[in-house]
């Protein structure tokens, strides 16, 4: 059933740890919640397992109060980073652990706890090591226990708080994928905390992005990539470079470019442009509008390489990626001058002491303008 989260704030003395926050969780769904440290992802966690209440708000599960539900009573399985097992208990206990604890009229009889376990050990691919202890095991290892004995008591709503930010980066990578084919697996509700945008990019049918407490945009991976709501958003997710525009000859522009015409026609004398390094062509025509740019390094990064080119008329450094392959074919080496410019651009409007003005927005793409100044911001 469909979680809504709304208008929920938490605070810690005069500290806003939530401010605000609605979200709705449709059931099936892997939710990402990403942000910066602080930013109130663990509270949001802690609240949905009952470990922690709002001091206003409400979270609704048909025509539940979730709320005013036991932790016990709400159906959710938690795995945190640091969850440490019980380190006397050998594997197969800790799994059963959840299910020996409850009171005898809903505790699973001995026979079909062990066979409960013994298909755990499977589905976490753990099978033959139920008899050793959390010290005989690898970190990946560990973990995958504990989201057994999350998952042994069935839990409709999964709640994972950085399981894997303890790992190196290709155990990482190997789990984040396999927890994503055991979510689909078990039709299970997801809701996984991370602070890794790679990690929320790869793996989340929805991201909320959160800054001081608050949800700066909920929306499919693409969505808050391509068509971030905030320069928050925009900054935090990606690469990306930040050119300031300003009126120059009545038009919003950085040293000659203009990124379309102005929407806002002509209300504000600032915003930023953001431009990904990806969407910056490196071979422009004399003809058209954009800026000299001097290649001054290139660093390869596997598949592609990423150029920090060094532009006069705007007194700061751009970065491009390029594929790794079309480096020599396009003769591209430090040193050698460039014509450059932005195929697309996100644009902000900001007030005279830069502060971003909320929905003034819009994207621009080479050859169009799209206007888009309203987009989903809670
Ligand atoms: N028990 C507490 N007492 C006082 N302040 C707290 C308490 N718990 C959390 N906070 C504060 O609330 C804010 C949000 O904390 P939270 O743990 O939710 O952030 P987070 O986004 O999960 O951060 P991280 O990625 O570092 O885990 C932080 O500034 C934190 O210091």
């Amino acid at each position: 059933m469909t979680l809504e989260l709304s208008r929920l704030r938490r605070r810690y003395s005069d500290f806003a740890a939530l401010d605000d926050v609605s979200l709705t969780i449709a059931p099936g769904e892997f939710l990402a919640l990403l942000g910066p440290s602080g930013s109130g992802k663990t509270t949001l966690l802690r609240i949905l397992a009952g470990l922690d209440y709002p001091d206003s708000g409400g979270i609704r599960r048909g025509d539940e109060d979730f709320l005013a539900m036991r932790a016990r009573e709400r159906g959710v399985g938690l795995v945190f980073q640091h969850y440490a097992l019980f380190r006397h208990l050998s594997v197969t206990e800790n799994i059963a652990f959840g299910l020996r604890v409850r009171p005898r009229r809903s505790r699973p009889a001995r026979a079909e706890i062990a066979m409960r376990v013994e298909r755990l050990l499977q589905r976490v691919q753990l099978d033959g090591l139920g008899s050793r202890y959390p010290a005989q095991l690898s970190g990946g290892q560990r973990q995958r226990v504990a989201l057994a004995r999350a998952l042994a008591v069935e839990p409709d709503l999964l709640l994972l708080d950085e399981p894997f930010g303890a790992l190196d980066a290709q155990v990482r990578v190997s789990l984040r994928r396999w927890l994503r084919e055991l979510h689909e697996e078990l039709g299970l509700t997801t809701v996984f905390v991370t602070h890794d945008q790679e990690e929320a990019l790869e793996l989340a049918d929805r991201i909320a992005v959160m800054n001081h407490g608050r949800i700066e945009q909920v929306g499919s991976s693409a969505a808050i990539y391509q068509q971030p709501a905030t320069p928050f958003v925009c900054e935090f997710i990606g690469k990306v470079n930040r050119l300031p525009l300003r009126r120059e000859r009545g038009r919003l522009a950085a040293g000659g470019w203009v990124p379309g015409d102005d929407p806002w026609r002509g209300r504000y004398e600032h915003a930023i442009a953001y431009v990904r390094p990806e969407h910056l062509a490196l071979a422009v025509p004399a003809a058209q509008p954009g800026w000299t740019a001097y290649l001054r390094h290139v660093y390869p990064a596997g598949s592609i390489a990423h150029l920090e080119l060094a532009v006069d008329s705007l007194h700061q450094t751009l970065e491009a990626d390029v594929a790794t392959d079309d480096l020599a074919r396009l003769g591209l080496h430090a040193g050698m001058p460039l014509r450059v410019a932005p195929r697309s651009a996100v644009v902000f409007a900001q007030t005279e002491d830069g502060t971003p003005l909320p929905g003034e927005r819009w994207s621009w793409h080479a050859g169009q303008v799209a206007p888009r100044r309203h987009c989903v911001t809670l």
